[in-house]
């Protein structure tokens, strides 16, 4: 069976997109889904995307990481399918559906509310979440939010000197993050500016992670380190805008691209 795919990506964070909402698929499991995703023998991406018909929402969005897992939300993908499905749409995910709406050259999304509760992060304890009495060398104090999947964030005075690719996967695996978690490291640069860096759950460091920008920049106005309710979050892919709205749930917007499209064998895969 031969499978259609879209190549898309948002600020680098790249994606395989497969659109089941018209034309059925088989079931795509874990191990499938990382053997697309493996860049030296699949077609290679940061997160494996399935679209599917939706009982609760306009159509229902599955996340792959490139390790297998199943996982709640993907703020980079959810921009990536606004501009695939082009005009406003409810998304059912994992995590609690989002709005998606295609803006210029991208999308703004609505991710709904974060949550702070330690068993909503989640996390091993209770413990509070805006700052954390833990530490991993000279990481510490971090804050801990959940905006759909889960995320820590520790604010440090230069991102670019913190050896993630060494303390990202510690971090991820620590029994203190029951279902593993994405770790981001944030710098203040400005009243209403952030410089991310994440490595992300399931997948390492990527160009960028929507969700991470988001979850740092409610951090950074829940401690106080920006002023106002919205901030500019720049990751090594570039800038998300993100807004903490009256109601309290937060909008992403920024940009989105299609690269190309093609088809793979079904059985090389599965
Ligand atoms: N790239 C994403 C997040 C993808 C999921 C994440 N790795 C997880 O395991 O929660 C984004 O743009 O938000």
């Amino acid at each position: 069976m031969r499978v259609p795919f879209i190549k898309m990506h948002g600020l680098g964070n790249d994606f395989v997109v497969l659109d089941a909402r018209t034309d059925p698929l088989p079931p795509l499991t874990g191990k499938i889904a990382a053997a697309l995703a493996d860049r030296q023998t699949g077609i290679g991406c940061d997160q494996v995307i399935v679209l599917e018909p939706s009982a609760h929402a306009d159509f229902r969005m599955r996340i792959f990481n490139p390790d297998g897992s199943e996982v709640e939300a993907c703020g980079n993908a959810s921009r990536a399918v606004a501009l695939l499905h082009g005009r406003l749409a409810r998304v059912e995910t994992a995590g609690g559906v989002v709005t998606v709406e295609p803006a210029s050259g991208g999308a703004r999304i609505d991710m709904g509310a974060p949550r702070f509760d330690w068993d909503a992060i989640p996390l091993a304890y209770p413990i509070d979440t805006a700052s954390m009495p833990v530490a991993w060398e000279g990481l510490e104090q971090p804050a801990a939010v959940n905006v759909g999947n889960p995320h820590v964030i520790f604010f440090v005075p230069e991102v670019d000197t913190v050896p993630l690719d060494r303390l990202g996967p510690l971090i991820e695996n620590d029994p203190l993050f029951p279902e593993r978690v994405n770790v981001n490291v944030a710098q203040v640069t400005g009243p209403r500016s952030i410089k991310l860096r994440v490595w992300e759950r399931g997948a390492g460091l990527t160009r960028a992670c929507g969700t991470g920008a988001c979850a740092t920049a409610i951090a950074a106005m829940r401690r106080g380190l920006v002023a106002g309710r919205g901030a500019t979050v720049t990751l090594p892919g570039g800038p998300l805008e993100i807004e903490w709205m009256d109601s309290g749930r937060i909008a992403m917007t920024g940009p989105a691209t299609e690269s190309f499209r093609g088809s793979f064998e079904w059985d090389d895969f599965g």
